[in-house]
Order: structure tokens, then sequence, then C-alpha cells
């Protein structure tokens, strides 16, 4: 999803995201039949853009998810919430396809995960501790990787290069364009990796805790980025410890506790972990 800068191009995007939330689903779940429901405007109505039914995962034989639901609609912005070891990361992990469901099914824009090809149309940022490497890299190098999926035979055009730019005006790092990832923040470094993934401007966004070990100023940055890829129209999920200067922005939140769904309402009613 290309977040719009003025007025005008905000309400394109948002006609384009309702026409998307009309659309069928893509490929041979449409042919299936399965997908859309379309859109009425309410979230809960809205089309699932993931769906994840009983789905069981094990880590080095030991089992992890317990038969986890979770869906996420159009235009929602889901918040996985759960203590240390609850099984939040390894259910993002099953989503993208790192970690294979054991049981279950999941579902994504309405296709099978296994039928489904078109992973630009998902943006995924993994925990920074576990993202950060040693290879020396640019920013712009960084954020370019991103762009990739979107890209004609893995070459960059005018196109492209400018979307890697607007991601990286988007997360308030134009400035930092040149710099080597190596010596930025910690804040810094993880608007760069969130830059990554809208650089091909996904429409569902899924984030594993995207605010741990963030400055302030760079979690009020953060989440007004994340408030323009909702108002164009983009679906949220992402990882959080506590809701703390996202809370406005989320629809739902889903509490997991030793890999099971214990709770799936409003953020308001969620109990402790
Ligand atoms: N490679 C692995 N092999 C075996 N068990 C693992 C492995 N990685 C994680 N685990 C275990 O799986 C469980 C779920 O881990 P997961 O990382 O999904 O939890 P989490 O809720 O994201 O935790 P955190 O908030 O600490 O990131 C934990 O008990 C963890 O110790």
């Amino acid at each position: 999803m290309r977040p719009a800068s003025t007025p005008r191009a905000r309400e394109r995007a948002r006609e384009r995201a309702r026409q998307r939330a009309q659309e069928p689903a893509e490929g041979p779940a449409a042919a299936d039949g399965g997908g859309d429901t379309g859109s009425t405007g309410d979230t809960g109505t809205r089309a699932p853009v993931l769906a994840l039914r009983g789905v069981t995962a094990e880590l080095g034989s030991r089992p992890v998810l317990h038969g986890i639901d979770l869906t996420v609609r159009r235009g929602e912005v889901v918040a996985l919430l759960g203590a240390n070891g609850s099984g939040k990361s390894t259910t993002l992990r099953t989503v993208i396809g790192q970690t294979p469901p054991t049981a279950g099914s999941i579902e994504i824009f309405g296709t099978p995960q296994r039928r489904f090809r078109n992973w630009a149309r998902l943006g995924y940022v993994p925990q920074r501790t576990t993202a950060v490497s040693g290879v020396p890299a640019t920013v712009t190098e960084v954020v370019s990787a991103g762009r990739l999926s979107r890209s004609r035979f893995g070459v960059l055009r005018g196109a492209d290069r400018a979307a890697v730019r607007h991601a990286l005006e988007l997360v308030g790092m134009a400035d930092h364009a040149q710099a080597a990832v190596g010596a930025l923040s910690g804040g810094q470094h993880q608007r760069v990796l969130i830059a990554r993934a809208l650089a091909a401007e996904p429409e569902l966004l899924i984030m594993d805790e995207p605010m741990a070990g963030v400055d302030l100023d760079s979690q009020r940055v953060l989440a007004g980025t994340l408030r323009g890829q909702v108002d164009g129209g983009a679906s949220v999920l992402l990882v959080l410890h506590e809701l703390g200067p996202l809370e406005p922005l989320i629809d739902r939140t889903v509490l997991l506790r030793d890999g099971r769904v214990v709770h799936d309402g409003p953020p308001s009613a969620t109990p402790r972990p």
C-alpha cells in the first residue's frame, strides 16, 4: 500500500482500498469460491486478509502452538500479546512460511498458504534482535532489498527507487539514506526495517515487536507511519509487549498463553498476560 501524502492522494488511496475490498480473492481461491465476502465498512464484516484456523506448530519437536485461531480483516490493526514464550513470534513465522504448521490451515488474502505466491503483498518486519547482521550496508541498500519483490527481473527502475525514497520519508530517515546501518541507533534501525517492508507497498504488514528498544521519538514516528498505512487501506498484525502509543490504532487484541488464544476482542477488555 503506497501511503499518500496529500488529501487528494489519500482519498485516491482510500478509493483503491475500497475497490480492493470488493475484489475477489486472488488466484486459485477465487476459482474455489473462497475469500472475499464483500466490504460493508465495518471491520467485523470485511473480508479476511489473513485467517489461521486450528494452527499447531512445533519447534525442535516441542509443541509450541496448540490450535491458534486468528483472523485479520481488511483495514484492521490486530495486536498479538502474551508473555515471553507464549508463541507470538512462532505464530507470525507460521504465516510467512518460516515455521511450517503441523496441523490447521492458513489463508492469505483468501488463498491457502501453500498456493499463495504474491508475497510482495505482505510486509514482514522481524524482531530487530534477530534481524541485525554484520553485513555492511547503507540504509538505502537495506530498504532497496525490500523493493526487489516488486521489481522486474530484480532490477530497480525509477519508480522502484522513488518507492524506496518514499518509504524512507515515511519513517523520517530520508536524511540518513547513505548512512551505514551499523552506525544507527536502535530506534533508527527499527525505522529502516519498517521502511524495508513498506518499500514493497504491502497490503498486510506483519511486525514482530516494532516498538521494542525504540526511543520515544521513534515510537511517535512509527505510530504516525502506521496510521498513514491504515488510512491508506493496509491491514496490520503486530506483536506487542504493551499497547503503548499504538493503542488508539488497535482494533483488536489477541492474547496468547502457552500457545493458545485466551482472548480475542477489544483492547479495553484485554486480560493481563
Ligand atoms: N528453536 C527453538 N527450538 C525449541 N524451542 C524454541 C525455539 N525457539 C523458540 N522456542 C520456544 O518456543 C516457545 C515460543 O517461542 P516464541 O518465540 O514464539 O514466543 P514469544 O511469545 O514470541 O516470546 P518472546 O516474547 O520472548 O519473543 C518458547 O517457549 C520458546 O522457548
